[in-house]
C-alpha cells in the first residue's frame, strides 16, 4: 500500500516545476520530501492527491493509478495541504463530523473524539475553527487527514506554525502513524527529518538530486549533517 511515481512532470508555461521525477514510498516508513522554496514539493504532493493534473507521467497510490483510478486512489490518501483550507465558520467537532460523513464512517462520534484526542485538540474542541491559533488549526488539518484511517498520508509542512512544545507531540504522532502507513512529509526543518524520517528525497528545481535512506545519505556524505548535505545538493 505504498506510492510509486514514474516520470511525473508538471509544467507551467515554460517552467518545469516538476521535471520527470520517479520514486517509491514504502509502507511502514516515513519519507522526508525536502527541497528549497519553489523546488516543486507542493506541486508533487498536489498531483499525488489528485488536486493538480500532471503534464505527463504516472503515479500509483496503493496500486491505484492517480490518472485512471483517481477516486479509488483518493480513498487511500489522507492529505494535509500546505495552507490548510478549513471552514473557519464551523466548530471543530462539526467540521470533523462533516469530513467523517463524506467518508461514510461508522461510529463517527467516537472516531471524532478519538482523532481530537490523538492530535491534542481536546482543550480547543468546542471552538470555531476561525478562532483557533495557527498551531491548533494545523491540528484540525491533521485530524481531517487521518479521520478515515488512510494507508497513505501526504503531509505538506505538517508542523509549520507549531510551538516547540506542540512540535514534539505532533512529531511523535506522525512517527506512530508511520509504523503502519506510508507517510510522505515535506518540511524545511532538518532536525525534524533526523527525528522522524526513514528515507529522504531532495528535490531541486523540479528534479530529484538525492533519494536514499537517512542513514544511506549520511554515509554517502561522510556523516555530514543533513543541513550541510542539503546545502551542498541544492545551492
Ligand atoms: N499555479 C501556478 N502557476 C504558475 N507557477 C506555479 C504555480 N504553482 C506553482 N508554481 C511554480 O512552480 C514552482 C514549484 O512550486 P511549489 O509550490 O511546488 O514549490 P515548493 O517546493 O512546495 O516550495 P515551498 O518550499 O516554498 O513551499 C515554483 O517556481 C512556483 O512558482
Amino acid at each position: 500500500m505504498g506510492i510509486s511515481v514514474k516520470n511525473l512532470s508538471r509544467h507551467y508555461d515554460n517552467q518545469k516545476a516538476v521535471d520527470s521525477i520517479s520514486f517509491d514510498a514504502k509502507p511502514g516508513r516515513i519519507l522526508g520530501f525536502l527541497g528549497p522554496n519553489g523546488a516543486g514539493k507542493s506541486t508533487t504532493m498536489r498531483m499525488l492527491t489528485g488536486y493538480l493534473k500532471p503534464t505527463s507521467g504516472e503515479a500509483e497510490i496503493a496500486d491505484k493509478s492517480i490518472l485512471t483510478q483517481a477516486i479509488e486512489a483518493k480513498k487511500h490518501i489522507g492529505y494535509l495541504p500546505e495552507n490548510t483550507p478549513l471552514y473557519t465558520d464551523m466548530y471543530v467537532k462539526e467540521f470533523l463530523n462533516f469530513v467523517g460523513q463524506t467518508y461514510e464512517l461508522k461510529n463517527l462520534a467516537h472516531r471524532v473524539d478519538e482523532v481530537i484526542n490523538m492530535v491534542g485538540l481536546t482543550p480547543e474542541q468546542h471552538k470555531k475553527i476561525g478562532m483557533l491559533s495557527k498551531g491548533y488549526r494545523q491540528r484540525v488539518g491533521l485530524a481531517q487527514a487521518i479521520i478515515h484511517n488512510p494507508d497513505v498520508l501526504i503531509l505538506d509542512e505538517p508542523t509549520s506554525g507549531l510551538d516547540p512544545n506542540q512540535l514534539i507531540g505532533i512529531r511523535a504522532l506522525i512517527k506512530e502513524l508511520g509504523k503502519n502507513k506510508t507517510v510522505i512529509i515535506s518540511t524545511h526543518i532538518m532536525q525534524e527529518v533526523e527525528a522522524i524520517c526513514d528515507d529522504i528525497i531532495i528535490i531541486n528545481k523540479g528534479k530529484i538530486v538525492a533519494n536514499d535512506s537517512l542513514d544511506g545519505i549520511k554515509k554517502a556524505n561522510n556523516q555530514d549533517s543533513l543541513e550541510v548535505i542539503f546545502r551542498k545538493l541544492t545551492a
